[in-house]
């Protein structure tokens, strides 16, 4: 198996016995890799895997070479995620104790890593952010901290679920900006095929299966096809 990148094979995931992803497998070493499929699909539930929050029943995933669910120190180095809902992610009171957490978890004293946090606050012109109440800020705001809190710890693959849903339009630009700015090597998910653009990557499932590879332009309009076959015809 290869060691960069993000490698799957067979991996089988079921819940209540009914398998979720159902033999996935692929290797993905390009930066920018876009996760697409129906509502139910399995989407969510491969981020959860590759961040090592679900145990696979068989199979075998590494994230640049780590067994992520074995190695959960060198994973929190490895692979970070943005989640739906910045609410699920956010536990402290302040801005500044929020990014540093991460850091802690990492073995960095708490006087180190609450520098490392105003720095990267500074970094994104958020200094004043520093002691502010993490629920005085808005979704936008939130879902913002959520990403400085993850890249602050250096992963080298992060995983986006969904990150623009219920942005308004200034902050989905800047959070999109950052987003493209990124070195790291990137798997979004999204229902929105307009922000895959550009990418280096599609692979869509369909009831836990890989139904399509390739590059956007390969895979986005047959997916379309599919999708507006499975919405029937309009009521005459
Ligand atoms: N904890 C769970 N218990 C029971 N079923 C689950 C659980 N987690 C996921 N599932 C099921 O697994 C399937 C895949 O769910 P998942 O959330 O991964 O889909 P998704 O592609 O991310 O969907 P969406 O686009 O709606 O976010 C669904 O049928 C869902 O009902």
């Amino acid at each position: 198996m290869e060691s960069g990148g993000l490698s799957l094979n067979n991996v089988v995931l079921s819940v209540h016995g009914k398998p979720v992803l159902n033999d996935v497998s692929f290797h993905a070493d390009e930066q920018r890799i876009g996760l697409i499929g129906a509502n139910g699909s399995g989407k969510s539930t491969l981020a959860r895997v590759i961040l090592g929050l679900l145990q696979i029943n068989s199979g075998d995933l590494r994230v640049h070479g780590v067994d992520i669910w074995n190695d959960r120190k060198a994973a929190l180095k490895t692979v970070g995620m943005l989640f739906q809902n910045p609410d699920h992610q956010i536990i402290f009171p302040t801005c500044e104790e929020e990014i540093a957490f991460g850091l802690t978890q990492l073995g960095q004293p708490k006087d180190q890593a609450r520098r490392t946090a105003l720095a990267i606050l500074t970094q994104f012109d958020r200094r004043d952010w520093a002691n502010r109440s993490t629920h005085d800020l808005s979704q936008g705001q939130r879902h913002f901290l959520c990403l400085l809190s993850v890249l602050v710890m250096q992963p080298k693959l992060l995983v986006f679920d969904e990150p623009y849903a219920g942005l308004d339009l200034p902050t989905s630009i800047q959070l999109h900006r950052s987003i493209d700015a990124l070195d790291q090597q990137v798997v979004l998910i999204t229902h929105d095929m307009d922000v895959l653009a550009g990418f280096d990557r599609v692979i869509w499932l369909d009831q836990g299966q890989v139904v399509g590879d390739g590059t956007p332009a390969d895979v986005i309009p047959k997916y379309i096809t599919e999708m507006t076959a499975r919405a029937g015809q309009p009521d005459a």
